[in-house]
Order: C-alpha cells, then sequence, then structure tokens
C-alpha cells in the first residue's frame, strides 16, 4: 500500500435495540422538540481516588522506564539469507538433559535421531531460519567460550534438585560477558510425586529464575521422557520461543568479527609429523563467519591456543543452505530442513575444499579369501559357520569399479616390472625387443640389437597419433604376442585382422576369468609365458602405455618459463654439454638417428653454435637486474648546473627541506571550487593564525584557545541542529530522534543495495577483497604453526573459536580492570591469590599482585 492512501474501515453502525438505542432516540427526539436540558457531570471525568491514581501513573512511569534502552547500533545481516545462524547454547550441570534436549530438538526439526551429540549442530528452523546447537562443557574454560559467541542460552535446570553450582556460575560469567538471550528449561518434572509439591516447587523455581535473570524470563517445564526424548507438545512450545526470540546486539559481537569451528582437519605433510611428532601443524578450520566482517588480513585468536595470522581464507558452498527462495511456501518442508553437524557423525558425505568424502560404512570389497584374520577372529567367538552362511560373497562385473578394484588385489607385480619384461617386434620376422636389456640376452646379440632397443626408445617418446607408427607398434605387441602364445599352441595365423580380433577375444575371455580366479591362478598364468601374461593384463600395459603417452605430450607442449626468461640454468647447459660430448665421441660408431633429441627450447638453443654459447653467456646468473654497463660515476660528480648529487640532494632527510621545497611546489588551482593557491596566500591565511600568538602572556594564550574552542563547538552545534532540523522537521525530540534512527537505516540499506550493485553478481571476489567476509559465509580458514598438543589432545566437546582481533587487541596495552568479589568466595581476594582472567578471546589463569 503507498504511503499516501486511505485505509478504508467499516462504518460505525448504531445500535438498533437496547438501553442505547433507546436513550438515542429519546435524545434525539428531545432535540427536535427543543425540550433536551444540557447536564455537565461534573466527576464523570476527575479522579476518583487521588492516592491510587498517583500510584498508578508512577506505575506506568516506571514500567516505560524499565522498558527504555539505549539504541545499539545492530551490525548483524540486514538480508536474512545472509545471517549465520543463531547460536544456541544448551548449558546445565551434568546428567540434568541436555544431551537429551538437543537430541530432541534436531528430531522436531530434521526428524532425524541423533546418536552421538558433539560439537556445534546447524539446522534450518524455517523457511528464514537456521540455529546452531551447541552443549556447553561444565568448566570455567568452556563456559567462557560459550558466554562469549551465545545469542541464546537454554540453562537447564533438574527440577528435582533445583539450582546447582554450575548454573550461577555460569550465570556470572554471562553477566561479565554481556547478557545474551536466556531461556530456562526445567527438567525430570516426572520425578514429583504429588502435583502439590510439583506447584510448590515450580513456584520456587521460577522466584529464583526471575532475580537471577531478569522478571519475566522465558521459563520451560519438561515432564518425563520417552524413547529417549522429551515429549513432543513440550519440544514443539521450545521450538516456538526459540523460533520468536528477538536478540539484542551485543557489543562484542558488534565490533568482533568470528568463527564458531564446524570441523577442522590436520594438513600438515605426513612426512614432517612421521619426522617429528611434535612438529608444529598446518591446519583448516570450517565455519560459519559470525559477529562483523572479517579481513583476511586480520590477526585471530584461537582460543586456548593462541594469535596466528590467516594463511588462507575461502568461502566455501554453504553445508546447511536456507531452503529456495523462489518457492513460494508459508512452511518448511521436511526436505529442506537440513542438518549439518560433522562431529556427531551425521550422514555420510564430507565436502572438503577440493574433494568430496564418502564414508561408504559397511561396503567391503575384500575377498573373502583375504579375510583371514576377521574369520579366525569369528571361529574363536565360535559364531563362524552362522556368518559364512549369512555372508556370501557379491561377484562384481570385472570392468565395473568394483570388479576392477577386486582385480587389484590379485596383482603381484607392479607395472613397472611387467613393462621391462615385455617385448616387442616392429617388423613381421624381425627379433623381438625385449625393453629390459639386462634380462634379456639382447646384450650378447651386438649392437644391431642396441639400436633396435634404443630405436624403440625414440620411438616412445614420440607423442602419439592414430594411425602413427607407435599405433603400428602397438598393434604389432598384440600381434607379436599372439604370435608367440599361438605358436606355442602350434596355430600359426598370419591374417593380421584375424590375429588383432582373436587377441580381443582372449583378453575379454581372460580378464572375465581374472574376476573369479584366485591369485594362485594368476601366478600359473604368469608362469606360463610372458605372451600370456600381457594378454591377461591388458588393460593394465595399455594404462601405463597411455600415461606414458600423456607424459610425453606434456613434456614437449610444456614451455619452461624460467628457461624463456633466464635462459638455462648452469647445471642444465653443463649437462647440455656433456651429453653433446658424449654424442660426439657415440656418433662416430651411431647413426643421426639414435642420438637423444633434446626437447623444446632446450632443443632450439642447440641448433647453432652461436646461439649455444649465448645460451650459456646468459645462464651464468640471473641477468634481469644487472647493469649491462659499467657504472659512470662521473656525471653524478660533475662540478656543473646539471650535476646529479646536487640535484636529489634535498630529497634526502640531510636536506634543505624549508622554503625551497615550497617553490618546488608553486602555486596550484583547486580545479573543484576554481580557487587559486599560492605560496604568498598560503603565508597570509597561516600568519592570522599564528598573528596573536606572539608575545602572549600564559593566560591569554589559554583564553585565546578557549575562545577558538567554543567557536568551534557553536559551529558544529549549529551544523547538527540543521542537520536534525532537515532530517526531523520541527517534531519533539522523541520523534525526531526516532526518525533520526529510521534515517539512519535507510541510509545503512541504501549502502547496502548500492554496493552490491557496484560489485555486481560476478564481482563477489573483488567484494570479499574490499569489505572482508561478511557475516553468514561459510569460510575455510587455513592457520600455519599450530603446536601439535592443539591435535593430540583435542576434545570435540570443547566449543572451538576462531575470533578476529582488532589492531588496538594485537598491540601491547594497558588495561585497566576492577575485581568483583564472587557472591560465595568467602575470603578476601589477596595478592597472589590464582585467577582466571577472560580478556576480549583469550583467557588464561594467572596470580596477579593486587
Ligand atoms: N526421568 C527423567 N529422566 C531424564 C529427564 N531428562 C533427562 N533424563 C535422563 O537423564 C539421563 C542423562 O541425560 P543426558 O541428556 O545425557 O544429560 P546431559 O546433561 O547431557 O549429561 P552430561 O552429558 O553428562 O552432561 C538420561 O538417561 C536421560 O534419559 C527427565 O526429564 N526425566
Amino acid at each position: 500500500m503507498e504511503k499516501g492512501d486511505k485505509i478504508e474501515h467499516h462504518s460505525h453502525k448504531g445500535r438498533k435495540a437496547g438501553v442505547g438505542a433507546k436513550e438515542k432516540k429519546k435524545d434525539k427526539k428531545a432535540k427536535k422538540d427543543n425540550t433536551r436540558v444540557e447536564r455537565h457531570n461534573h466527576r464523570a471525568f476527575s479522579v476518583a481516588n487521588v492516592v491510587r491514581t498517583k500510584r498508578n501513573i508512577q506505575r506506568n512511569l516506571d514500567r516505560s522506564q524499565k522498558k527504555e534502552y539505549v539504541p545499539l547500533h545492530d551490525r548483524r545481516a540486514t538480508e536474512l539469507h545472509e545471517t549465520p545462524p543463531t547460536m544456541v547454547v544448551v548449558m546445565g550441570p551434568p546428567g540434568v538433559g541436555k544431551s537429551t534436549l538437543i537430541r530432541s530438538l534436531v528430531k522436531m526439526y530434521t526428524n532425524h535421531n541423533l546418536t552421538v551429540v558433539t560439537g556445534p549442530i546447524t539446522v534450518v528452523t524455517g523457511k528464514k531460519k537456521r540455529i546452531t546447537l551447541l552443549e556447553c562443557p561444565n568448566d570455567t574454560a568452556g563456559m567462557l567460550d560459550c558466554a562469549k559467541i551465545a545469542d541464546l542460552v537454554l540453562l537447564c535446570v533438574d527440577a528435582k534438585f533445583g539450582f546447582e553450582m554450575e548454573t550461577f556460575e555460569f550465570l556470572n560469567i554471562l553477566q561479565t560477558h554481556g547478557f545474551p538471550k536466556v531461556m530456562g528449561v526445567f527438567t525430570h518434572l516426572d520425578q514429583f510425586k504429588t502435583a502439590k509439591n510439583l506447584r510448590k516447587t515450580k513456584k520456587l523455581l521460577k522466584q529464583r529464575f526471575w532475580t537471577e535473570i531478569y522478571d519475566g524470563a522465558k521459563m520451560l517445564y519438561f515432564s518425563g521422557v520417552i524413547n529417549g526424548k522429551y515429549l513432543k507438545h513440550e519440544v514443539k512450545q521450545l521450538t516456538l520461543f526459540i523460533s520468536r526470540a528477538k536478540f539484542r546486539p551485543l557489543v562484542w559481537k558488534n565490533t568482533h568479527p568470528y568463527i564458531v569451528v564446524d570441523r577442522h582437519e590436520d594438513i600438515t605433510n605426513p612426512n614432517d609429523v612421521e619426522n617429528d611428532p611434535e612438529c608444529d601443524r598446518t591446519m583448516v578450520f570450517y565455519g560459519f563467519v559470525r559477529g562483523t566482517h572479517l579481513n583476511p588480513k586480520m590477526k585471530v585468536h584461537l582460543i586456548g591456543v593462541g594469535d596466528y595470522d590467516m594463511a588462507d581464507i575461502s568461502v566455501l558452498p554453504d553445508p546447511c543452505p536456507l531452503p529456495d527462495k523462489e518457492r513460494d511456501r508459508t512452511t518448511l518442508s521436511k526436505k529442506d530442513a537440513l542438518l549439518f553437524a560433522p562431529l556427531s557423525d551425521v550422514g555420510a558425505v564430507t565436502f572438503d575444499k577440493d574433494a568430496v568424502y564418502i564414508d561408504i560404512r559397511q561396503a567391503n570389497y575384500t575377498k573373502k579369501e583375504n579375510l583371514a584374520i576377521v574369520s579366525r577372529r569369528k571361529e574363536e567367538d565360535g559364531d563362524f559357520e552362522k556368518d559364512e552362511v549369512e555372508e556370501e560373497e557379491v561377484e562384481y562385473d570385472s570392468d565395473a569399479p568394483a570388479g576392477m578394484l577386486k582385480n587389484l588385489q590379485d596383482v603381484r607385480t607392479s607395472v613397472d616390472e611387467k613393462m621391462k619384461k615385455s617385448s616387442f617386434r616392429i617388423f613381421k620376422g624381425s627379433k623381438a625387443i625385449v625393453v629390459d636389456e639386462s634380462s634379456s640376452d639382447s646384450e650378447e646379440e651386438g649392437d644391431d640389437d642396441d639400436s633396435e632397443s634404443e630405436e624403440y626408445d625414440t620411438n616412445q617418446r614420440r607423442p602419439p597419433r592414430r594411425g602413427d607408427a607407435l599405433g603400428d607398434a602397438d598393434k604389432n605387441i598384440e600381434s607379436g604376442s599372439d604370435e608367440e602364445s599361438e605358436s606355442d599352441s602350434g596355430n600359426e595365423n598370419t591374417d593380421e585382422e584375424e590375429d588383432e580380433e582373436l587377441a580381443d577375444n582372449e583378453v575379454d575371455e581372460e580378464a572375465e576369468e581374472e574376476g573369479t580366479e584366485s591369485s594362485d591362478d594368476e601366478d600359473v598364468i604368469e608362469g606360463e609365458g610372458e605372451a600370456t601374461s600381457v594378454g591377461v593384463n591388458h588393460w593394465k600395459s595399455s594404462i601405463a602405455e597411455r600415461a606414458k603417452q600423456s607424459f610425453l605430450e606434456r613434456e614437449s607442449g610444456m614451455i619452461n618459463l624460467q628457461e624463456l626468461v633466464y635462459g638455462q640454468s648452469h647445471k642444465a647447459s653443463m649437462n647440455h654439454v656433456g651429453l653433446e660430448d658424449e654424442d660426439e665421441s657415440s656418433s662416430d660408431d651411431d647413426d643421426e638417428f639414435f642420438k637423444p633429441k633434446l626437447t623444446g627450447s632446450r632443443a632450439v638453443n642447440s641448433l647453432s653454435g652461436s646461439n649455444h654459447v649465448e645460451a650459456l653467456v646468459l645462464d651464468e646468473e640471473d641477468s634481469c637486474r644487472m647493469v649491462e654497463a659499467p657504472l659512470n660515476v662521473t656525471p653524478w660528480l660533475e662540478d656543473s648546473d646539471g650535476c646529479l648529487v646536487e640535484n636529489i640532494r634535498n630529497k634526502f632527510v640531510t636536506g634543505n627541506w624549508g622554503k625551497e621545497e615550497e617553490e618546488e611546489y608553486g602555486d596550484f588551482e583547486d580545479l573543484e571550487s576554481g580557487e587559486k593557491f599560492t605560496s604568498s596566500s598560503r603565508d597570509a591565511n597561516d600568519s592570522v593564525d599564528d598573528l596573536p600568538l606572539e608575545g602572549l602572556t600564559d593566560e591569554e594564550l589559554r583564553d585565546y584557545y578557549a575562545k577558538k574552542k567554543a567557536e568551534q563547538k557553536s559551529k558544529f552545534d549549529n551544523d547538527y541542529d540543521n542537520e536534525k532540523k532537515q532530517d526531523g522537521g520541527d517534531m519533539n525530540d522523541e520523534s525526531a530522534e526516532n526518525e533520526y534512527i529510521e534515517a539512519l537505516k535507510r541510509e545503512k540499506e541504501a549502502r547496502l543495495a548500492r554496493n552490491k550493485e557496484e560489485f555486481g553478481i560476478d564481482g563477489e571476489r573483488s567484494r570479499l577483497r574490499h569489505e572482508g567476509f561478511r557475516q553468514g559465509l561459510y569460510c575455510r580458514v587455513k592457520i600455519e604453526g599450530i603446536p601439535s598438543g592443539f591435535v593430540t589432545g583435542f576434545d570435540p566437546k570443547m566449543p572451538l573459536v576462531l575470533g578476529g582481533l582488532t589492531t588496538q587487541e594485537t598491540s601491547l596495552s594497558l588495561t585497566r580492570c576492577r575485581f568483583k568479589k564472587h557472591r560465595w568466595h568467602k575470603k578476601i581476594l589477596r595478592s597472589n591469590d590464582p585467577l582466571v582472567f577472560s580478556i576480549g578471546w583469550r583467557r588464561f589463569q594467572s596470580i596477579p599482585v593486587l
């Protein structure tokens, strides 16, 4: 509806029957007849009871006064899909039912039965709402951390037991950390035997709770557990309270960015850890950015560990996104009610920056005969036979991934070894070439064979093409091997095509056999002859071949930038010389054809002798920063007008920075206002301020400054009032203030919209660079140099928080603080009494001197 539009209301319908209607009729008639007597009831609107009215007025004033608070600038995201999940901390003494409460809430929201409740659990609770549930550990450190990050605290209290030490401790901690919203959850109500007793206890608990927190704080009563969860309608009521709760922006969270870590990973090089198990670790932390913008250059404090610079921070896709905005639904469907609890063992998929891990719990591809240990154990347990019947080995297709995985288990020799043993012949009737010269007797056969094997090498280095010699050679491998195998069996086949078909068939058959045959059979086949083994492991050898080809392709296509810019390295060039020398000596007896070819730029360099020499000269040192000609100092020292030393003398600290500098800059013109500034005008301006100060006494000087300050203040006040008048018109103070706050809000929204428009959809990266990582983004933060103790002593029950540090928090500073004695600490606090300090994100224990 537009602002100017009038709202249509139902018109008033007068009474047509009853006393009121009768009276009205009478009055109308009297008015008509002019017999109406004007009556005035003096006491109608006067105060009947002065004292009571006074009290009433005072009470109303007090109540409205209580509701007033200093408005805090809310820096939380305005757009709902950008807000991070609300942090709901569940706190209470041990055994009070915290885990049961979280389990019940998760079941209510997502219909998922949680077994383990550890770490932060994020749940989509509505179309525009998410919450993160976190169980607060029962130690001071954990409580301190939770108090800093909580938006809402569910304070669990065992009603049968009453308030316990932990609850009061936590409330105390909350008070000193800026009080977040607190709701009371009273459990174990089913353990009261009489209703009267229950009613009495409820009343007592309520009074105590309200005095601890504030009058009217929300409380819920949970009466009993069914199937390990609280009653459905009671949990439903709690979810309603959670979704309706309004959170005040707390000062600390308004000024500090932080990440409550969902999960973390140790990405230290395993070799380093093996060499030194105590070595510093590189770790990545995952979580939503909360609070304010997290600047990548900011220092962060990993609570309980120390201050660190972020080695890397990047945005990841939201693991628990809000449902699609486009879908026009009023309620949240169960499908959209997502759950993300990486430490609680929910779901099988884990996302990393560049990998997705799927936990395939039960799948087992190990062959049955290899499960010796398992079966032995079962035998020992005595239920071997029973399980035997249950578990039947599944047969997989050898082409399917599972089948290939099983085949891999049968491999006894590596691909390299097989390649060494393999042989092929290039021309029909020529001798087969064996790769491994030492194992074959090619050495004994003389130079010809050597050259053949070399030819094989050089041919191999060429990138393959369809129908190329290598492709032919491939065919030859197959045909050659077939021939051999067939010659063994006595069937000679000269037709190549037939050979290929046959080979294919054989490969297929043997591959099929391979899937079912045991490893012993495989060994027998290998023993029968190499030709057969080539056929059996055909797909494996082709893998090696393909890998080799792709490597060669990459090798030839690769441009070495370092070589392009700096020439070849000295070592490399020395190698070339060595190689060439060797070649020269060997070229006497070998053909040109069999010379090892240099690839890429090396080959170009070695083309001509002069080029080669040039390359060698370049190779000596990094030449890009060197001055080619020797430095000529004479023009610097010449005693003339153009003397360089004199020209730059004043650029240094020792130079004359007086008038010369001003003269150097000369006059300039303000292009916007068109005003011209000359050095003389500047002098005049300066002198106005400077003049009265000369020869003044201290008293006069003080007066002079006070006057100047008053002038400035009045000027500011005028400007400010004008601004306020413009914003609020001639309204009274309160409405003007409201209007002012509204104007600020509007301005903020407009600024956000402008920023968004400016950066556009594709400008996300530059937005992150300029703004930092805004709240609600799911980030991955890499931190280096974390002590090994953090990994070894990690307790998933303790909340892990990465808090952003402002600049003044990273520098050495003096803090003034006051101590308040704990209400139950009987003794007077003395020097050297150990205290736990919580200053900003940091917390530590110390023995202060008071
Ligand atoms: N009868 C009854 N039993 C409850 C109630 N709430 C929780 N329990 C039981 O209390 C036991 C402890 O509950 P948990 O949820 O594990 O308590 P917790 O606070 O997480 O305990 P810690 O993890 O040790 O701190 C469980 O066996 C629950 O079934 C309740 O309202 N009534």
